[in-house]
């Protein structure tokens, strides 16, 4: 459930994305957007890392992506901005692309691709989502 750390930020937390192993939120709600941790190609429940490929881990971390969004009532059409890290860009960006496209909602956000040392998985991804206005009831 979402925990209410103070009257600016909101946390969001799910089970259906890896838990944080560090310091930091899953997701943190702020005016008006939602801002994802990066979030990797683990299952939510072992802490595994999901497949071999880059296809693979794409999807892995296009699902938690995906579990953070729905926690708070939102979706991949929500998404402003994407953050992508990638360990061998050169040689994984096609096939990161291939499944990015298949999760993406056209428009495609906003986005930043780098090239980084990720320890044993191959992709890290962090979205910033516009959470839409409450309708006063009427
Ligand atoms: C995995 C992750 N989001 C971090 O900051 O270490």
């Amino acid at each position: 459930m979402p925990e209410t750390t103070n009257t600016l930020r909101l946390q969001v937390s799910t089970a259906d994305a890896p838990p944080p192993s560090w310091a930091y939120s899953q997701g943190i709600v702020a005016n008006g957007f939602l801002f994802t941790a990066g979030q990797t190609p683990h299952d939510p429940v072992t802490d595994e890392t999901v497949g071999i490929s880059i296809e693979e881990q794409t999807t892995r971390t296009m699902q938690n992506l995906a579990a953070v969004l729905a926690a708070h009532g939102l979706d991949f059409s929500h998404v402003v901005k994407a953050s992508v890290h990638l360990h061998h860009p050169g040689r994984d960006a096609a096939g990161f692309n291939a499944i990015y496209e298949q999760f993406m909602v056209k428009p495609y956000p906003a986005r930043t691709t780098v090239g980084s040392f990720l320890g044993d998985f191959l992709v890290e991804i962090d979205v910033v989502a516009v959470v839409p206005p409450v309708e006063p009831a009427s």
